[in-house]
């Protein structure tokens, strides 16, 4: 896993923010990448690129709204840890903010999401998740864990 650039590496950065969203079980949600997509099939924490001038905290309440129909207000975002990963075309920073508070019922944008599941932090591994999430699920798994 390459999780940083060489220096001098002109790699474009490119900011995306995502939710570990969690139910009243403890468990969290990911989502599948439409098989059409780069990192099509894989699983991913809910969320998406941030626009030139925007919070990423207003980016992923806006992606939360546009892929899930889920509402969720900025203050209920929790800063919770980030990656920094790089691909072959970008450097992806994403920064992870745990929701445990979230309203709505869930119904998925098919060009965002083919599948949805709720899955105990203990379970992730078992999904086949981009190289960029592995310390991302590490530290839910950690979270869990204390
Ligand atoms: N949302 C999200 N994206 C992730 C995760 N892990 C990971 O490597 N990524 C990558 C996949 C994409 O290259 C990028 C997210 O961009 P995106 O979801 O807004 O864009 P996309 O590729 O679906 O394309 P677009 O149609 O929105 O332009 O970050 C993750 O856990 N969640």
């Amino acid at each position: 896993m390459q999780t940083s650039d060489s220096p001098g590496s002109s790699r474009r950065l490119l900011l995306v923010a995502a939710a570990a969203l969690f139910d009243s079980s403890g468990r969290v949600l990911i989502t599948q990448r439409p098989h059409h997509k780069q990192l099509g099939g894989l699983w991913e924490f809910p969320g998406g690129k941030v626009e030139l001038g925007e919070a990423p905290e207003h980016a992923l309440v806006r992606e939360l709204k546009e892929e899930l129909d889920l509402t969720v207000e900025p203050d209920a975002l929790d800063p919770f840890a980030f990656a920094s990963h790089a691909y072959p075309d970008f450097h992806l920073l994403m920064p992870l903010y745990v929701v445990t508070k979230f309203g709505g019922v869930m119904r998925l944008d098919p060009n965002a999401a083919q599948d949805a599941a709720w899955v105990k932090p203990a379970d992730l591994r078992r999904y086949e998740m981009p190289p960029a999430d592995v310390v991302l699920v590490n530290r839910l798994i950690e979270r869990n864990a204390t």
